[in-house]
């Protein structure tokens, strides 16, 4: 049976007025929860709430059956960890000793780290793939390696419950895969449930079992796939000169098509990248284009070439 960690029910945030109201949610045990809204729509704010730091207008936040409004610093710190994107001065301590404070809601500074401790650092740094850094300073490194620093800081605290607010926003493609491929399989064989505030909302959908999307001071909250369609998410995330195309999942920026191209290729590296020059170039694919073969590592173009990607894009250039 699903058994439910969080319920929030009825929750309005914001400073001075309300930014997001009608928030209801209940996220069970195990679930990657995605957060997704455009700049300023309130995710930050919803999360502050989330973690006590932001008063709310009205509503109620239960963590664990509890109301989490009348819990002190020292009980939300063991019940719930946090990484946040801002990356704040770190101070000139190894990387080992940043990770290790997250225990901290456990020990007094004093005290020594007893072996499970040590133990809990060795496998959050594994697991993060961070074990190289341990000896380097925290202040030292880079944005990218930092952050991972602080995911292993929150795995170290042992929480079941983890909020990341843009986890992946200083890190290069293959750590924000990483990252996500992390938190979706902590989430899975841990049962560790994760709230995931991000703008990477393709990795979301595909990796969330519940998405919440915050838009126009409104809430909504169900299976990613129904919410994504319902509220039109690419749509509205799209603007003028950038839509989603849904045939090949992913957004483009849309140039002026110009020219209509015939393309007729083998399926090969050079098929993949001339047809993507094509495209970023403002040509449209169609039958009725002028003729563009891509056969063997050659390009042929209205029947004559040989000729290489750049020589070809000298020949076709777009009409003006
Ligand atoms: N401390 C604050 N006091 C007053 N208004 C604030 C404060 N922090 C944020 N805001 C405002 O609240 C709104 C929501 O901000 P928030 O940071 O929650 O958005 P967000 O969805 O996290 O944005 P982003 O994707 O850019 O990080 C914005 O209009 C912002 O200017």
């Amino acid at each position: 049976m699903n058994e439910s960690i969080l319920h929030i029910k009825n929750l309005s945030v914001g400073y001075s007025k309300p930014i997001c109201e009608g928030i209801n949610a209940i996220v069970n045990k195990g679930e990657l929860v995605g957060l997704a809204g455009k700049n300023g729509s309130g995710k930050s704010t919803l999360i502050k709430s989330l973690l006590g730091l932001q008063p709310v207008f009205s509503g109620e936040i239960h963590l664990n059956q509890d109301e989490i409004s009348n819990w002190n610093e020292a009980k939300r710190a063991r019940e719930i960890a946090v990484v946040f994107s801002r990356l704040n001065q770190v101070p000139a301590i190894s990387v080992e000793e940043l990770v290790a404070l997250g225990r901290l809601p456990y020990r007094n500074w004093l005290t020594k780290l007893d072996k499970s401790e040590t133990e809990i650092i060795n496998h959050s740094l594994e697991l993060v793939g961070i074990n190289h850094l341990r000896n380097r300073f925290a202040n030292e490194l880079s944005d990218g390696q930092l952050q991972m620093v602080m995911i292993a800081r929150a795995l170290v605290q042992d929480t079941n419950f983890i909020i990341m607010d843009e986890p992946t926003s200083h890190l290069d493609i293959e750590n924000q895969f990483k990252i996500f491929e992390l938190i979706y399989k902590l989430a899975k064989d841990t049962s560790k449930t994760f709230i995931v505030a991000s703008h990477q909302i393709e990795l979301l959908i595909q990796n969330a079992t519940q998405l919440w999307w915050v838009n126009d001071g409104a809430f909504h909250a169900g299976f990613p796939e129904q919410i994504a369609y319902e509220q039109r998410i690419y749509e509205q995330l799209s603007q003028e000169r950038i839509k989603f195309d849904y045939n090949k999942g992913r957004f483009q920026f849309q140039h002026l098509k110009l020219k209509k191209v015939k393309l007729i290729t083998d399926v090969s590296d050079l098929a993949y990248w001339t047809k993507h020059a094509l495209e970023r170039n403002g040509f449209e694919i169609s039958e009725n284009g002028v003729e563009v073969k891509v056969e063997k590592g050659l390009i042929f173009y209205e029947g004559k070439g040989p000729y290489s990607l750049q020589e070809f894009f000298d020949l076709i250039k777009p009409l003006k």
